[in-house]
Order: structure tokens, then C-alpha cells, then sequence
């Protein structure tokens, strides 16, 4: 189905994600990209760049899986679902805080979205089971989309496992643990195979294969072209008909 306004076209900007393995370059990457950019993008850091800890509701919560969790880089806290939830809460308390900024047609690009949440949730949910895990992925992401839309664009930053975990214990002075690098690996396969599911929403960019140049350019193109033709913005939970969350207009949804 797709939301289309009734009178003029929404004027929002589009809300982008970066999505990808701890080093694997997604801040890197997304920083050179918009470096050239005319009206730069509001950036939502990644949860480890609150190191100063943030205001409201979302640290809050960030704090309580942090301290449930210690000291796992994952948040694992024994209790997957739990945690899947006040996951998935706190991006939608992400999105709630940048409305302002896209309804004033700014681009949003959040460092992590609730793909990681799906991907990192899946993976403890189903063990040991990578086909299984996909599907609860998926379920995953349909359950976060009742919670908040989906990004417009999602962008992975994809590369070997093994690279990806070397810049992130030199950034962070840290050693993973194996069973946590085999975290990672894991995650690096289910995430590549998820952008796979949905070539519309994911654009990927692969470090094995281009430059951080070429992958910094790509990324621009994409971050400039993601405002083309957007729909409004709706509250998932309120279906057809609902206000658009930026510009306001009513809706009606017409079959695809
Ligand atoms: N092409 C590159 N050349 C040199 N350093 C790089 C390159 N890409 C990333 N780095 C460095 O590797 C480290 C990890 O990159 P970055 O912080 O962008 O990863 P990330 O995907 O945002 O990771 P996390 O999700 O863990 O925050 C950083 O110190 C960054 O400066
Ligand atoms: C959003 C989210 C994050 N995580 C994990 C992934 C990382 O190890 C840390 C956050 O680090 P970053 O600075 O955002 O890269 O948390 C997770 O397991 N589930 C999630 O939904």
C-alpha cells in the first residue's frame, strides 16, 4: 500500500539510516559523504557517541540496557525480547525527536536504526540457526515498522567481519572477546542478507569491493537523492486516512 497525500506533495525531508558492523566505517563513511553536501543532514549519533550521556527519555533507556547489560558491547542482557523492545522504544523516540527537523524538509540520517535492533535481537533469539534467524529478522522489522515507519533508505556499510573488527578494538582500545567476534561475524552475514530481502529500502555498499572514495560518493549520491518523491509520513498504527506526522495533511492509501 502507499500513502499518498490529498493535497500538494509532502514537502518532508527524508529519513535515511546507516546501518552496519561496530568499525565497519558507517560514521567514517557517512561524515565524508555529506562533507560536500550544499545543506548538510541533521546526523543522529550512534549510541556510543552519547558517551556524555543524552537528555530524555531515549538515554534513559539506552542507560537501563547498558546497565542491565554490563560489560557486553551487544547490550545483551539475557532477556532478547525485552531488550528487542526498549530497542525498538528508543528509535522511536529517536524519530519523535527529529520530526521537527524533517518536517522542515531537512534529511535525517540516523547512525543505527531498527535494523540493528532486528539483526542483533535475531541472532540471540535463534541461535545457531542463520535461516531462522532471517525470518525473525524480518518479523522483527515488521514489528518495529507498527512502532515507527521505516526508514526512507537504509544504507549497509558491509566488509569482511575481521576488518570491520580490527578498526573497532583499535578505536575503542578494547579486545573482543571470540565469542563476541563471532557475534560480528554472524551479524555480518544476516545483515548483508537482510538488505537482500528489501532492494527498494537498502542501498549496500561493499568495502571489499570499492574505496572509501567511491563509497563516500555513492553514499552522497544516494543521501541526495533520497528526498525525490517521498510520501507522507504516518503513523503505522493509525492506518489509512491518519495525518501526515510532518506536514499534516490527511492521507489516502491507494493499493500499489
Ligand atoms: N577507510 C578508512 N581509513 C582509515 N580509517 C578508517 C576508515 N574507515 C573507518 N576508519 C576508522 O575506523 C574506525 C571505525 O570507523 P567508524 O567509527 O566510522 O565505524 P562505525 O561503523 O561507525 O562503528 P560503530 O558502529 O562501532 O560506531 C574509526 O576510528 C574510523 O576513523
Ligand atoms: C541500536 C542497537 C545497537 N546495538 C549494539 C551494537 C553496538 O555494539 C552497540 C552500539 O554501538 P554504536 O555506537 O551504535 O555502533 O549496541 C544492538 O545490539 N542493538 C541495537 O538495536
Amino acid at each position: 500500500m502507499t500513502i499518498t497525500p490529498i493535497g500538494p506533495p509532502c514537502s518532508r525531508g527524508p529519513l535515511i539510516s546507516a546501518e552496519g558492523l561496530n568499525g565497519v566505517g558507517k560514521t567514517y563513511l557517512t561524515n565524508r559523504a555529506v562533507e560536500t553536501l550544499e545543506t548538510k543532514p541533521l546526523m543522529l549519533d550512534e549510541f556510543s557517541e552519547w558517551a556524555n550521556g543524552r537528555p530524555g527519555l531515549g538515554g534513559a533507556l539506552l542507560r537501563a540496557l547498558y546497565e542491565a547489560s554490563v560489560p557486553d558491547p551487544f547490550l545483551r542482557g539475557g532477556t532478547p525480547m525485552t531488550e528487542a523492545l526498549l530497542l525498538m522504544a528508543i528509535k522511536r523516540h529517536d524519530l519523535d525527536t527529529v520530526l521537527p527537523s524533517l518536517s522542515g524538509g531537512l534529511a535525517v540520517i540516523e547512525g543505527r536504526s531498527v535494523d540493528t535492533t532486528a539483526v542483533c535481537q535475531a541472532l540471540l533469539l535463534q541461535p545457531d540457526d542463520p535461516d531462522a534467524a532471517l525470518q525473525t529478522a524480518i518479523a522483527l522489522l515488521d514489528l518495529a515498522s507498527s512502532y515507527r515507519p521505516l526508514p526512507d533508505l537504509t544504507i549497509l556499510v558491509t566488509d569482511d567481519a575481521s576488518k570491520a573488527l580490527e578498526r573497532a578494538q583499535r578505536r575503542d582500545r578494547c579486545v573482543f572477546t571470540g565469542e563476541q567476534a563471532d557475534f560480528m561475524r554472524e551479524a555480518c552475514a544476516l545483515f548483508e542478507r537482510l538488505a537482500a530481502t528489501d532492494p527498494v529500502r537498502y542501498r549496500v555498499v561493499d568495502r571489499r569491493h570499492i574505496d572509501e572514495y567511491e563509497a563516500a560518493e555513492q553514499i552522497r549520491a544516494w543521501i541526495q537523492g533520497a528526498g525525490d518523491g517521498l510520501s507522507c509520513l504516518v503513523e503505522p498504527w493509525q492506518g489509512p486516512g491518519a495525518a501526515c506526522m510532518c506536514c499534516g495533511q490527511r492521507t489516502a492509501a491507494e493499493a500499489a
